[in-house]
């Protein structure tokens, strides 16, 4: 339900939609040799179609067993229920804190007294209430989710005796286990595995969406990948760089193919938006080719929750305050499955990736501070602690060089506690998407409106390394991208982007 109505004559509301038409505004920049820039102020305009009847959603998690699967599924249940539990500070209330669409605001405008007016993020436009989300999914452990909640050890138990039951009756579906891909200490956890070739698995796992689909009575479903980091694969030139080729590969039980590429298959195959949430490259070039000629939304990498979120603030202050970052050490130990998997070289280096590209486009931004190609020293440390359980400790030191070659060291311990800074980006991830499948956009002289690109670079904002349309520039800094995302969604709704300019308060 959206709390507010626009009055304008570029905006319709009909029975089933939100039709906008919207004037976009940008610059656009000639650069030649020697010579000034030449800028021009340049005007667009989109017609935004938004659906608006709410669909029965389903979440279908990999790694539903897991730290992340278990708390974001113990989460929505406790808010469907409205349950409150005792902690040492008295009783606590289920709440969706952490979730940009359930917990944010976003300015809608200023009243007549020239105050701000703020909505809820997820009135801006009609999302799926995430207390009515379905949750399901597959795991190699065959550990029910009561179970696998407490194993997780990170709820408090007075909440977990109350979801207990419920939880217990939730069993994962059997997942493909291909033992090089995550580490071998994780081999003790897989007795829920998927046999057969590579092609029956995709083939099983197609079957297990479609089941859950009419099993559930669902009207849409978002496959979420929340399992173990895996290593890299390689990108090779007939195996997975093209739709076909991979699909052949998948067929000739190529070793090069992951269970996450043969989930993401399934999941496009199944015209299901596919989510990834680790480091991993799950979206091959193959894997977006599909997509693309499927016409299905994907989106990835790595959920953007703690450390990292916090750096690409940091960073993007420092920078924009004219003051130079020279080194990054990021350090942090955690104690968590994930923690274990990641001790393991080939799994650390799958995430260091994701970890270290984040500052690339606010270092890029500014030739004054760093010549090309320079960059801040970036050091990535993680280690596994068992002690610490899901608690990760993130400690970071951001060395700057400041006016008249002076330096500035910022210190930080973030203590990130993983799974309850996951659950609700996981959520996010999964109304985004499936908001994103009812917004389509044309130009006025089409005749058709059509999706968006099926790489959702528009969830930046959730990731650590966002996956984005080839040639098109990659945003980390985390400001740009929620003004992204809550401008696209303002102009659905034909407002003009927020621009804080304030003018009214200040052309007095
Ligand atoms: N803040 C965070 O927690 C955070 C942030 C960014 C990314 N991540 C990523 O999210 C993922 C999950 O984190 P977690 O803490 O829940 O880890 P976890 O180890 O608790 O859970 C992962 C689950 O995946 C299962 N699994 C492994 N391989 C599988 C497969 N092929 N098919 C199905 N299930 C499989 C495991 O049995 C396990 O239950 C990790 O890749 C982690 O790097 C987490
Ligand atoms: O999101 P963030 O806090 O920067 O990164 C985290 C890492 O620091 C942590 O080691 C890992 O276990 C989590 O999966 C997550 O990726």
């Amino acid at each position: 339900m959206t709390s507010f109505k626009v009055q304008s004559d570029n905006v319709k509301y009909t029975d089933d939609a939100i039709i906008s038409t919207y004037v976009y505004q940008d610059t656009r920049v000639e650069r030649k040799e020697g010579q000034p820039l030449i800028v021009k102020p340049i005007e667009e305009t989109y017609m935004f179609k938004t659906e608006t009847k709410l669909p029965k959603l389903g979440l279908m998690l990999i790694g539903w067993g897991g730290n992340n699967g278990t708390t974001t599924t113990a989460g929505i249940l406790a808010n469907r229920h409205k349950y409150t539990w005792q902690t040492r500070e008295g009783t606590q209330t289920a709440n969706y804190f952490g979730s940009v669409t359930q917990s944010s605001t976003l300015k809608i405008g200023v009243d007549e007294n020239g105050q701000d007016v703020f909505i809820p993020f997820h009135e801006i436009l009609p999302m799926v209430n995430p207390d009515d989300i379905v949750v399901g999914g597959w795991d190699i452990s065959s550990v029910n989710m009561g179970d696998a909640m407490r194993r997780a050890k990170v709820l408090e138990p007075d909440l977990q005796n109350q979801l207990y039951e419920e939880m217990s009756k939730m069993k994962p579906l059997p997942a493909p286990y291909y033992p090089s891909f995550i580490a071998a200490n994780q081999k003790e956890r897989a007795d829920n595995v998927l046999k057969g070739t590579k092609q029956d698995n995709l083939e099983e796992i197609r079957k297990h969406i479609r089941d859950f689909k009419k099993d559930n009575d669902l009207d849409k479903v978002v496959v979420l990948w929340t399992a173990n980091t895996e290593r890299y694969a390689d990108i090779l030139k007939g195996v997975n760089d093209t739709a076909d080729n991979l699909l052949n590969a998948v067929k000739n039980n190529h070793e090069e193919v992951s269970p996450s590429t043969i989930f993401a298959l399934a999941s496009i195959l199944e015209k299901t938006p596919f989510i990834n949430g680790s480091p991993q490259n799950t979206l091959v070039p193959g894997v977006i080719d599909l997509a693309i000629r499927e016409n299905v939304y994907i989106g990835g990498d790595d959920f953007k929750s703690g450390q990292t979120k916090m750096k690409s603030v940091m960073v993007d202050f420092l920078v924009n305050a004219g003051i130079k970052p020279i080194s990054i050490t990021s350090y942090n130990h955690l104690g968590n499955n994930d923690g274990r998997n990641l001790s393991a070289p080939a799994q650390f280096r799958s995430k260091e990736i994701s970890k270290s590209s984040v500052v690339d486009d606010m270092v890029a931004s500014n030739a004054i501070l760093y010549k090309e190609n320079e960059h801040p020293d970036h050091v990535i440390v993680i280690k596994y602690t068992p002690a610490v359980g899901d608690s990760k400790r993130a400690l970071d030191e951001y060395q700057s060089e400041i006016f008249m070659g002076g330096r500035n060291t910022i210190s930080m311990h973030n203590v990130c506690e993983d799974s309850l800074l996951a659950a609700p980006i996981i959520i996010d991830l999964c109304i985004l998407t499936e908001l994103m499948t009812r917004i389509t956009w044309k130009r006025p002289e089409d005749t058709e409106f059509k999706r968006f690109h099926s790489v959702l670079s528009v969830l930046s904002y959730l990731l650590k390394a966002p996956v984005v349309p080839e040639g098109t520039p990659v945003i980390n800094a985390l400001s740009k991208q929620r003004k992204c995302m809550e401008n696209i969604f303002r102009a659905c709704v034909g407002l003009p982007p927020q621009n804080d300019m304030m003018l009214e308060s200040k052309a007095l």
